[in-house]
Protein backbone atom coordinates (compact mmCIF):
# COMPACT_ATOMS: atom_id res chain seq x y z
CA UNK A 1 0.00 0.00 0.00
CA UNK A 2 1.12 3.66 -0.94
CA UNK A 3 -0.25 7.02 0.16
CA UNK A 4 0.71 9.76 -2.26
CA UNK A 5 -0.08 13.74 -1.68
CA UNK A 6 -0.88 15.21 -5.41
CA UNK A 7 -0.82 18.96 -6.22
CA UNK A 8 -2.35 21.34 -7.72
CA UNK A 9 -1.10 23.64 -10.84
CA UNK A 10 -1.96 26.24 -12.62
CA UNK A 11 -0.91 26.86 -15.87
CA UNK A 12 -0.18 28.11 -18.90
CA UNK A 13 -2.72 27.32 -21.68
CA UNK A 14 -2.94 24.36 -22.73
CA UNK A 15 -6.76 24.94 -25.09
CA UNK A 16 -7.07 22.21 -27.98
CA UNK A 17 -6.73 18.57 -29.00
CA UNK A 18 -5.60 17.24 -32.06
CA UNK A 19 -6.60 13.93 -31.09
CA UNK A 20 -9.69 13.36 -27.98
CA UNK A 21 -8.19 10.13 -27.36
CA UNK A 22 -4.76 10.02 -26.29
CA UNK A 23 -5.05 13.20 -25.56
CA UNK A 24 -2.70 15.01 -27.38
CA UNK A 25 -2.76 18.75 -27.60
CA UNK A 26 -2.71 21.59 -30.17
CA UNK A 27 0.26 23.31 -28.71
CA UNK A 28 3.11 22.98 -25.46
CA UNK A 29 2.07 24.69 -22.55
CA UNK A 30 3.69 25.61 -19.24
CA UNK A 31 2.49 25.27 -15.55
CA UNK A 32 3.67 26.11 -12.18
CA UNK A 33 3.06 23.59 -9.79
CA UNK A 34 2.03 24.64 -6.57
CA UNK A 35 2.72 24.04 -2.92
CA UNK A 36 0.87 20.73 -1.60
CA UNK A 37 1.00 22.83 2.06
CA UNK A 38 -2.00 24.54 0.70
CA UNK A 39 -3.89 23.14 -1.89
CA UNK A 40 -3.65 19.26 -2.71
CA UNK A 41 -5.29 15.75 -3.85
CA UNK A 42 -4.30 13.09 -1.56
CA UNK A 43 -5.17 9.43 -2.62
CA UNK A 44 -4.42 6.11 -1.55
CA UNK A 45 -4.61 2.87 -3.64
CA UNK A 46 -4.28 -0.27 -2.88
CA UNK A 47 -4.69 -4.21 -4.60
CA UNK A 48 -5.79 -6.91 -2.37
CA UNK A 49 -7.08 -10.75 -3.43
CA UNK A 50 -10.59 -10.14 -1.73
CA UNK A 51 -11.61 -6.64 -3.80
CA UNK A 52 -14.15 -7.83 -6.28
CA UNK A 53 -13.68 -4.63 -8.76
CA UNK A 54 -11.50 -1.51 -9.29
CA UNK A 55 -13.33 1.37 -7.16
CA UNK A 56 -12.82 4.56 -6.58
CA UNK A 57 -13.60 7.14 -3.86
CA UNK A 58 -13.66 11.09 -4.74
CA UNK A 59 -14.06 13.45 -1.88
CA UNK A 60 -15.97 10.52 0.41
CA UNK A 61 -18.33 9.28 -2.79
CA UNK A 62 -17.96 6.56 -5.23
CA UNK A 63 -16.85 7.56 -8.66
CA UNK A 64 -17.99 5.33 -11.67
CA UNK A 65 -14.46 3.56 -13.52
CA UNK A 66 -16.27 3.59 -16.87
CA UNK A 67 -14.82 0.80 -19.14
CA UNK A 68 -12.75 2.50 -21.80
CA UNK A 69 -12.84 5.65 -19.78
CA UNK A 70 -9.94 8.30 -19.04
CA UNK A 71 -9.31 6.40 -15.78
CA UNK A 72 -9.48 3.14 -16.70
CA UNK A 73 -7.20 3.97 -19.38
CA UNK A 74 -4.74 4.90 -16.83
CA UNK A 75 -5.16 2.02 -14.88
CA UNK A 76 -4.79 -0.13 -17.90
CA UNK A 77 -1.61 1.52 -18.62
CA UNK A 78 0.23 1.49 -14.79
CA UNK A 79 -0.95 -2.60 -15.05
CA UNK A 80 0.69 -2.75 -18.45
CA UNK A 81 3.70 -1.99 -16.80
CA UNK A 82 3.10 -3.83 -13.58
CA UNK A 83 3.44 -6.77 -16.19
CA UNK A 84 6.28 -6.01 -17.21
CA UNK A 85 7.92 -5.51 -13.96
CA UNK A 86 6.19 -8.99 -13.13
CA UNK A 87 8.38 -10.77 -15.94
CA UNK A 88 11.78 -9.18 -15.68
CA UNK A 89 11.77 -9.80 -11.71
CA UNK A 90 10.79 -11.97 -9.18
CA UNK A 91 8.17 -9.51 -7.90
CA UNK A 92 4.41 -10.81 -6.65
CA UNK A 93 1.90 -11.14 -9.10
CA UNK A 94 -0.25 -7.51 -7.93
CA UNK A 95 -1.32 -6.56 -11.39
CA UNK A 96 -3.72 -9.08 -11.95
CA UNK A 97 -5.75 -8.41 -8.57
CA UNK A 98 -8.99 -5.41 -8.25
CA UNK A 99 -7.59 -1.72 -6.87
CA UNK A 100 -9.14 0.39 -4.66
CA UNK A 101 -8.60 3.68 -4.58
CA UNK A 102 -9.52 7.21 -2.34
CA UNK A 103 -9.11 10.57 -2.88
CA UNK A 104 -9.44 13.75 -1.50
CA UNK A 105 -8.72 17.40 -3.12
CA UNK A 106 -8.76 20.06 -0.13
CA UNK A 107 -10.29 23.03 -2.99
CA UNK A 108 -12.80 23.03 -4.96
CA UNK A 109 -13.38 20.24 -7.71
CA UNK A 110 -13.92 20.84 -11.12
CA UNK A 111 -14.10 25.01 -10.18
CA UNK A 112 -11.63 25.46 -12.91
CA UNK A 113 -8.76 25.31 -10.44
CA UNK A 114 -6.94 22.52 -11.62
CA UNK A 115 -8.69 19.47 -9.91
CA UNK A 116 -8.40 16.92 -12.54
CA UNK A 117 -4.71 18.00 -12.95
CA UNK A 118 -3.67 17.34 -9.46
CA UNK A 119 -6.10 14.48 -8.98
CA UNK A 120 -5.15 12.19 -11.98
CA UNK A 121 -1.20 13.06 -11.11
CA UNK A 122 -2.13 12.47 -7.71
CA UNK A 123 -3.57 8.88 -8.51
CA UNK A 124 -1.05 7.99 -10.68
CA UNK A 125 2.06 8.63 -8.71
CA UNK A 126 0.09 6.76 -5.85
CA UNK A 127 -0.19 3.58 -8.08
CA UNK A 128 2.99 3.62 -9.81
CA UNK A 129 4.51 3.65 -5.95
CA UNK A 130 1.91 0.61 -5.22
CA UNK A 131 3.38 -0.93 -8.56
CA UNK A 132 7.17 0.14 -7.63
CA UNK A 133 7.57 0.95 -11.14
CA UNK A 134 10.75 2.05 -12.32
CA UNK A 135 9.35 4.75 -14.51
CA UNK A 136 10.07 8.70 -14.25
CA UNK A 137 7.79 11.13 -14.34
CA UNK A 138 8.34 11.93 -17.96
CA UNK A 139 7.45 8.20 -18.23
CA UNK A 140 4.41 8.95 -15.69
CA UNK A 141 3.27 11.75 -17.52
CA UNK A 142 2.45 9.90 -20.82
CA UNK A 143 -0.02 7.93 -18.41
CA UNK A 144 -1.66 11.26 -16.97
CA UNK A 145 -1.69 12.82 -19.78
CA UNK A 146 -4.57 10.23 -20.83
CA UNK A 147 -6.90 10.80 -17.66
CA UNK A 148 -6.70 14.95 -18.53
CA UNK A 149 -3.97 16.28 -20.48
CA UNK A 150 -3.49 19.34 -17.76
CA UNK A 151 -2.15 16.26 -15.02
CA UNK A 152 1.17 15.01 -16.94
CA UNK A 153 2.79 18.52 -15.74
CA UNK A 154 1.45 18.13 -12.16
CA UNK A 155 4.35 15.21 -12.00
CA UNK A 156 7.23 16.99 -11.21
CA UNK A 157 7.59 20.18 -8.75
CA UNK A 158 8.49 23.63 -9.68
CA UNK A 159 8.16 24.80 -13.28
CA UNK A 160 6.70 22.10 -15.95
CA UNK A 161 6.39 22.40 -19.50
CA UNK A 162 4.20 20.04 -21.17
CA UNK A 163 5.87 19.28 -25.29
CA UNK A 164 3.15 18.85 -27.16
CA UNK A 165 5.00 16.06 -29.27
CA UNK A 166 4.21 14.74 -32.82
CA UNK A 167 3.73 11.47 -33.03
CA UNK A 168 0.53 10.54 -33.66
CA UNK A 169 0.51 7.77 -31.14
CA UNK A 170 1.54 10.17 -28.49
CA UNK A 171 4.62 9.03 -27.38
CA UNK A 172 6.70 12.26 -28.04
CA UNK A 173 4.27 14.06 -25.69
CA UNK A 174 5.11 14.45 -22.23
CA UNK A 175 6.12 16.74 -19.45
CA UNK A 176 9.88 17.90 -18.47
CA UNK A 177 11.15 19.84 -15.82
CA UNK A 178 12.19 23.17 -17.01
CA UNK A 179 12.94 24.19 -13.34
CA UNK A 180 12.83 22.69 -9.96
CA UNK A 181 10.97 24.33 -7.19
CA UNK A 182 14.15 25.88 -5.28
CA UNK A 183 15.47 27.30 -8.39
CA UNK A 184 13.19 30.20 -8.28
CA UNK A 185 11.87 29.65 -4.37
CA UNK A 186 10.09 33.48 -3.99
CA UNK A 187 7.34 32.77 -6.70
CA UNK A 188 4.57 33.08 -4.39
CA UNK A 189 0.80 33.48 -5.67
CA UNK A 190 -2.63 34.38 -4.24
CA UNK A 191 -5.71 32.82 -5.51
CA UNK A 192 -8.72 34.57 -5.47
CA UNK A 193 -11.80 31.99 -5.49
CA UNK A 194 -14.31 34.01 -6.48
CA UNK A 195 -16.43 31.44 -7.70
CA UNK A 196 -16.17 27.65 -6.35
CA UNK A 197 -19.34 26.39 -7.94
CA UNK A 198 -18.88 23.83 -10.97
CA UNK A 199 -18.24 25.23 -13.76
CA UNK A 200 -20.71 25.65 -16.62
CA UNK A 201 -18.57 24.67 -19.30
CA UNK A 202 -15.91 21.74 -18.75
CA UNK A 203 -12.18 22.20 -20.48
CA UNK A 204 -13.35 19.40 -22.48
CA UNK A 205 -15.98 19.86 -24.18
CA UNK A 206 -14.94 23.47 -24.06
CA UNK A 207 -11.39 22.87 -25.69
CA UNK A 208 -13.06 20.99 -28.20
CA UNK A 209 -15.74 23.67 -29.70
CA UNK A 210 -12.70 25.93 -30.33
CA UNK A 211 -10.80 23.89 -32.12
CA UNK A 212 -13.70 23.03 -34.22
CA UNK A 213 -14.74 27.48 -34.61
CA UNK A 214 -12.24 29.44 -33.83
CA UNK A 215 -9.89 30.67 -36.46
CA UNK A 216 -7.92 32.86 -33.62
CA UNK A 217 -7.08 29.40 -32.35
CA UNK A 218 -5.26 28.50 -35.26
CA UNK A 219 -3.17 31.55 -35.69
CA UNK A 220 -2.27 31.28 -31.70
CA UNK A 221 -1.43 27.65 -32.08
CA UNK A 222 1.13 28.47 -35.48
CA UNK A 223 2.03 32.26 -34.64
CA UNK A 224 2.12 33.04 -30.98
CA UNK A 225 2.62 29.72 -28.80
CA UNK A 226 5.99 28.74 -30.25
CA UNK A 227 8.22 31.79 -29.16
CA UNK A 228 6.21 32.50 -25.87
CA UNK A 229 7.21 28.89 -24.74
CA UNK A 230 10.55 29.84 -25.70
CA UNK A 231 10.57 33.42 -24.11
CA UNK A 232 8.51 31.81 -21.20
CA UNK A 233 11.16 28.92 -20.29
CA UNK A 234 14.02 31.25 -20.44
CA UNK A 235 12.28 33.68 -18.38
CA UNK A 236 12.19 31.19 -15.87
CA UNK A 237 15.84 30.16 -15.93
CA UNK A 238 17.31 33.85 -15.48
CA UNK A 239 14.07 34.42 -13.07
CA UNK A 240 12.98 37.10 -15.25
CA UNK A 241 9.43 38.22 -13.32
CA UNK A 242 8.97 41.01 -15.80
CA UNK A 243 8.83 39.12 -19.14
CA UNK A 244 7.37 35.90 -16.92
CA UNK A 245 4.60 38.35 -15.93
CA UNK A 246 4.33 39.69 -19.32
CA UNK A 247 3.74 36.37 -21.09
CA UNK A 248 1.72 35.75 -18.41
CA UNK A 249 -1.11 38.21 -18.54
CA UNK A 250 -0.66 38.07 -22.65
CA UNK A 251 -1.64 33.96 -23.08
CA UNK A 252 -3.95 34.12 -19.83
CA UNK A 253 -6.01 37.00 -22.48
CA UNK A 254 -5.67 35.24 -25.46
CA UNK A 255 -7.04 32.12 -23.56
CA UNK A 256 -10.06 33.91 -22.91
CA UNK A 257 -10.42 35.42 -26.42
CA UNK A 258 -10.02 32.46 -27.85
CA UNK A 259 -12.92 31.07 -25.60
CA UNK A 260 -14.90 34.18 -26.56
CA UNK A 261 -14.33 33.18 -30.44
CA UNK A 262 -15.89 29.91 -29.83
CA UNK A 263 -19.07 29.48 -31.86
CA UNK A 264 -20.82 29.92 -29.26
CA UNK A 265 -19.60 31.95 -27.12
CA UNK A 266 -17.62 30.77 -23.81
CA UNK A 267 -17.10 33.37 -20.99
CA UNK A 268 -15.10 31.83 -18.16
CA UNK A 269 -14.59 35.28 -16.73
CA UNK A 270 -17.13 37.80 -15.07
CA UNK A 271 -17.11 41.18 -13.22
CA UNK A 272 -15.36 40.57 -10.61
CA UNK A 273 -12.59 38.90 -12.67
CA UNK A 274 -12.05 41.71 -14.39
CA UNK A 275 -12.19 44.19 -11.68
CA UNK A 276 -8.93 41.77 -10.38
CA UNK A 277 -7.26 42.55 -13.80
CA UNK A 278 -7.86 45.81 -13.39
CA UNK A 279 -6.29 46.20 -9.70
CA UNK A 280 -3.19 44.14 -10.94
CA UNK A 281 -2.81 46.75 -14.11
CA UNK A 282 -2.98 49.62 -12.42
CA UNK A 283 -0.57 48.72 -9.75
CA UNK A 284 2.30 47.36 -12.41
CA UNK A 285 1.73 50.99 -13.91
CA UNK A 286 1.76 52.97 -11.12
CA UNK A 287 5.18 50.93 -9.99
CA UNK A 288 6.73 51.23 -13.21
CA UNK A 289 5.01 55.01 -13.77
CA UNK A 290 7.69 55.45 -10.59
CA UNK A 291 10.87 53.72 -12.50
CA UNK A 292 9.70 49.99 -10.37
CA UNK A 293 9.79 47.41 -12.07
CA UNK A 294 6.46 44.53 -12.85
CA UNK A 295 4.79 43.98 -9.71
CA UNK A 296 2.24 41.13 -10.20
CA UNK A 297 1.30 38.75 -13.05
CA UNK A 298 -2.59 37.86 -13.10
CA UNK A 299 -3.63 34.47 -15.06
CA UNK A 300 -7.13 32.84 -15.28
CA UNK A 301 -7.72 29.25 -16.05
CA UNK A 302 -11.33 27.72 -17.03
CA UNK A 303 -13.20 29.82 -14.88
CA UNK A 304 -13.75 33.28 -12.85
CA UNK A 305 -11.26 32.23 -10.26
CA UNK A 306 -7.69 34.28 -10.41
CA UNK A 307 -4.10 33.53 -10.19
CA UNK A 308 -2.04 36.44 -9.26
CA UNK A 309 1.26 35.17 -9.23
CA UNK A 310 4.50 38.08 -7.56
CA UNK A 311 7.93 37.97 -5.98
CA UNK A 312 7.29 36.75 -2.48
CA UNK A 313 8.18 40.53 -1.37
CA UNK A 314 4.96 42.15 -3.33
CA UNK A 315 2.84 39.72 -1.57
CA UNK A 316 1.68 42.09 1.12
CA UNK A 317 0.76 45.04 -0.86
CA UNK A 318 -0.82 42.81 -3.36
CA UNK A 319 -2.89 41.40 -0.38
CA UNK A 320 -3.96 44.32 1.03
CA UNK A 321 -5.08 45.73 -2.45
CA UNK A 322 -7.36 43.23 -2.75
CA UNK A 323 -8.59 42.89 0.50
CA UNK A 324 -9.46 46.78 0.12
CA UNK A 325 -11.64 45.79 -3.35
CA UNK A 326 -12.97 42.76 -2.23
CA UNK A 327 -13.65 42.28 1.73
CA UNK A 328 -13.62 39.38 3.42
CA UNK A 329 -16.18 37.59 5.43
CA UNK A 330 -13.52 35.31 7.08
CA UNK A 331 -9.94 36.60 8.51
CA UNK A 332 -7.16 36.12 6.11
CA UNK A 333 -5.00 33.25 6.86
CA UNK A 334 -1.41 34.15 6.80
CA UNK A 335 0.81 31.12 5.96
CA UNK A 336 3.66 33.67 5.25
CA UNK A 337 2.97 35.91 8.22
CA UNK A 338 2.97 38.73 6.25
CA UNK A 339 0.88 41.35 8.27
CA UNK A 340 1.96 41.73 11.76
CA UNK A 341 -0.26 40.12 14.14
CA UNK A 342 -2.37 42.38 16.30
CA UNK A 343 -1.00 45.18 14.38
CA UNK A 344 -1.61 45.22 11.01
CA UNK A 345 -4.88 43.69 8.95
CA UNK A 346 -5.11 43.30 5.00
CA UNK A 347 -7.44 45.99 3.75
CA UNK A 348 -6.84 48.50 5.98
CA UNK A 349 -3.42 49.52 5.14
CA UNK A 350 -2.45 52.35 2.46
CA UNK A 351 -2.56 51.64 -1.06
CA UNK A 352 0.22 51.98 -3.11
CA UNK A 353 1.44 55.70 -3.77
CA UNK A 354 0.16 56.64 -7.06
CA UNK A 355 -2.51 54.33 -7.39
CA UNK A 356 -5.57 55.59 -8.98
CA UNK A 357 -8.38 54.14 -6.58
CA UNK A 358 -11.00 54.79 -8.98
CA UNK A 359 -9.96 52.10 -11.62
CA UNK A 360 -12.37 49.50 -9.63
CA UNK A 361 -15.21 50.02 -7.47
CA UNK A 362 -15.32 48.54 -3.77
CA UNK A 363 -17.51 45.30 -4.10
CA UNK A 364 -19.14 43.51 -1.11
CA UNK A 365 -18.31 41.19 1.46
CA UNK A 366 -18.22 37.54 -0.50
CA UNK A 367 -17.65 38.85 -3.75
CA UNK A 368 -14.28 37.10 -3.31
CA UNK A 369 -15.22 33.97 -1.42
CA UNK A 370 -11.34 33.32 -0.20
CA UNK A 371 -7.74 33.96 -0.50
CA UNK A 372 -5.67 31.06 -0.88
CA UNK A 373 -1.78 32.74 -0.78
CA UNK A 374 0.67 29.91 -1.58
CA UNK A 375 3.97 29.49 -3.83
CA UNK A 376 5.78 27.05 -6.14
CA UNK A 377 5.80 24.07 -4.63
CA UNK A 378 7.44 20.45 -4.94
CA UNK A 379 6.48 17.07 -7.37
CA UNK A 380 4.15 14.28 -5.55
CA UNK A 381 5.10 12.89 -1.95
CA UNK A 382 5.03 9.79 -0.46
CA UNK A 383 2.79 9.90 2.51
CA UNK A 384 2.86 7.46 6.00
CA UNK A 385 0.59 5.13 6.96
CA UNK A 386 -1.17 7.37 9.41
CA UNK A 387 -2.29 8.67 6.61
CA UNK A 388 -3.59 6.34 4.58
CA UNK A 389 -7.60 7.41 3.26
CA UNK A 390 -8.30 3.32 2.93
CA UNK A 391 -8.54 1.53 6.18
CA UNK A 392 -7.50 -2.51 6.39
CA UNK A 393 -10.18 -3.94 4.76
CA UNK A 394 -9.52 -1.22 1.95
CA UNK A 395 -12.78 0.83 2.45
CA UNK A 396 -12.59 4.61 2.47
CA UNK A 397 -11.94 5.17 6.38
CA UNK A 398 -14.18 8.04 6.44
CA UNK A 399 -17.28 5.68 5.23
CA UNK A 400 -16.49 2.75 7.30
N1 LIG B 1 -8.44 13.65 -6.65
C1 LIG B 1 -8.94 13.17 -7.80
N2 LIG B 1 -8.75 11.87 -8.13
C2 LIG B 1 -9.23 11.37 -9.30
N3 LIG B 1 -9.91 12.11 -10.20
C3 LIG B 1 -10.13 13.41 -9.92
C4 LIG B 1 -9.66 13.99 -8.71
N4 LIG B 1 -10.02 15.29 -8.70
C5 LIG B 1 -10.68 15.52 -9.84
N5 LIG B 1 -10.78 14.41 -10.58
C6 LIG B 1 -11.45 14.23 -11.88
O1 LIG B 1 -11.42 15.46 -12.58
C7 LIG B 1 -12.75 15.92 -12.85
C8 LIG B 1 -12.80 17.44 -12.85
O2 LIG B 1 -12.10 17.93 -13.96
P1 LIG B 1 -12.48 19.27 -14.73
O3 LIG B 1 -11.53 19.45 -15.86
O4 LIG B 1 -13.96 19.27 -14.99
O5 LIG B 1 -12.29 20.40 -13.64
P2 LIG B 1 -10.97 21.08 -13.09
O6 LIG B 1 -9.81 20.19 -13.37
O7 LIG B 1 -11.19 21.44 -11.66
O8 LIG B 1 -10.86 22.40 -13.92
P3 LIG B 1 -9.72 22.89 -14.99
O9 LIG B 1 -8.94 21.70 -15.44
O10 LIG B 1 -10.51 23.49 -16.09
O11 LIG B 1 -8.90 23.88 -14.27
C9 LIG B 1 -13.58 15.28 -11.77
O12 LIG B 1 -14.93 15.18 -12.14
C10 LIG B 1 -12.91 13.91 -11.63
O13 LIG B 1 -13.32 13.03 -12.65
C1 LIG C 1 -7.76 25.85 -18.79
C2 LIG C 1 -6.77 24.72 -18.58
O1 LIG C 1 -6.67 24.45 -17.19
C3 LIG C 1 -7.26 23.52 -19.34
C4 LIG C 1 -7.25 22.23 -18.61
O2 LIG C 1 -7.92 21.26 -19.33
P1 LIG C 1 -8.04 19.76 -18.77
O3 LIG C 1 -6.71 19.15 -18.58
O4 LIG C 1 -8.96 19.75 -17.58
O5 LIG C 1 -8.77 19.08 -20.02
P2 LIG C 1 -8.81 17.54 -20.42
O6 LIG C 1 -7.49 17.17 -21.03
O7 LIG C 1 -9.93 17.43 -21.39
O8 LIG C 1 -9.07 16.77 -19.14
C5 LIG C 1 -5.42 25.18 -19.11
C6 LIG C 1 -4.22 24.38 -18.73
O9 LIG C 1 -4.26 23.59 -17.78
O10 LIG C 1 -3.18 24.58 -19.39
Amino acid sequence: MDDITGLAALARRYWGKRDTKLILPTNSSLSVTLDQDHLRSTTTSRCDPSFEKDRLWLNGKEEEIKPGGRLAVCIEELRRLRKEVEKKADEPKISDLHLHICSYNNFPTAAGLASSASGFAALVSSVAALYKLPATPSQLSLISRQGSGSACRSLFGGFVAWEMGEKSDGTDSFAVEVAPQDHWPEMHALICVVSDDKKGTSSTSGMQRTVETSALLQHRIKHVVPQRMADIKKAILAKDFDTFAKITMQDSNQFHAVALDTDPPIFYMNDVSRSIIALIVELNRASVAAGGKIKAAYTYDAGPNAVIYAPEGNLKEIINLVVTYFPQADAFKDPFKMFAAGQEEPGKLPLPAGFNEAVAKKFDVGSVKGLIHTRVGDGPRVLGDSEALLDASGMPKTLA
